[in-house]
């Protein structure tokens, strides 16, 4: 019988949190499997496997979960990151991405664009030939005016819904709503560009040329992808 997802997300995991060195300034990311990551990171430091080191979390579910295990966490400031572990909800073959499923999209791309090394860490699932294949665009606008943001958006060719849960709008850490979009045939870059220029839009989850590599777990092993 093949492992279960948890088994192989906790794997890529531990391999991502075997790069990092006592001293280290990190970004913790946010969600299912970027959690097993900071667990390891919780582990090693009471173990006394890795000491000093200083960690930014991408939400405040990451933060509270850094904390609780005794990870010195701070707030962002311009000092890059030496590594910022994350998850993704798609991975193309150039570890273009997209992000935000979880919500933390806006905070995990404020960290990780200031990490010489952003690290994914995903079972195999999320590996797609063609980004948006599975996912929708996960794209954070302003509550204020969203029915005009959304005109403006649909007006660019999406298609989606501003994100529900447990039947109530979708707020993010940052007091925004999420907009989860699809869109048919475009360039990503000229996409992002288009969307980042469109009022009422704070951020994409769409995370272009920042991944420098992904931990995939398989059930035949745990594979190493590099941009
Ligand atoms: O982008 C994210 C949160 O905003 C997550 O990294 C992404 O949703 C993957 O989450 P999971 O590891 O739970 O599948």
């Amino acid at each position: 019988m093949s492992p279960d997802l948890e088994v192989l997300k906790k794997e890529a995991a531990i391999r991502a949190v075997s790069l990092i060195e006592s001293g280290m300034h990190l970004g913790l990311g946010t969600g299912s499997t970027a959690k097993y990551a900071i667990e390891e990171l919780g582990r090693k430091v009471a173990a006394g496997e890795l000491s000093n080191l200083t960690c930014v979390a991408t939400s405040q579910a990451s933060d509270v979960l850094a904390r609780s295990l005794g990870l010195d966490v701070g707030p962002l400031t311009p000092q890059a990151f030496d590594i910022a572990i994350d998850g993704a909800d798609e991975i193309a073959p150039n570890l273009d991405l997209i992000k935000g499923l979880g919500g933390a999209l806006v905070r995990e791309k404020l960290v990780e664009v200031q990490a010489k090394r952003l690290i994914i860490i995903a079972d195999h699932t999320k590996l797609v030939q063609t980004l948006g294949q599975k996912a929708p665009l996960p794209i954070e606008v302003l509550p204020f005016g969203v029915d005009s943001t959304l005109e403006r958006l649909k007006g660019l060719g999406a298609v989606g819904e501003l994100r529900r849960q447990s039947g109530e709008l979708y707020i993010t850490d940052n007091g925004n709503l999420i907009f989860d979009a699809r869109f048919a045939g475009q360039d990503l870059a000229e996409l992002e560009r288009t969307l980042k220029g469109t009022l009422g839009v704070v951020e994409t989850g769409l995370f272009l040329n920042m991944a420098e590599r992904a931990f995939v777990a398989a059930p035949e092993g745990v594979r190493e992808v590099v941009r």
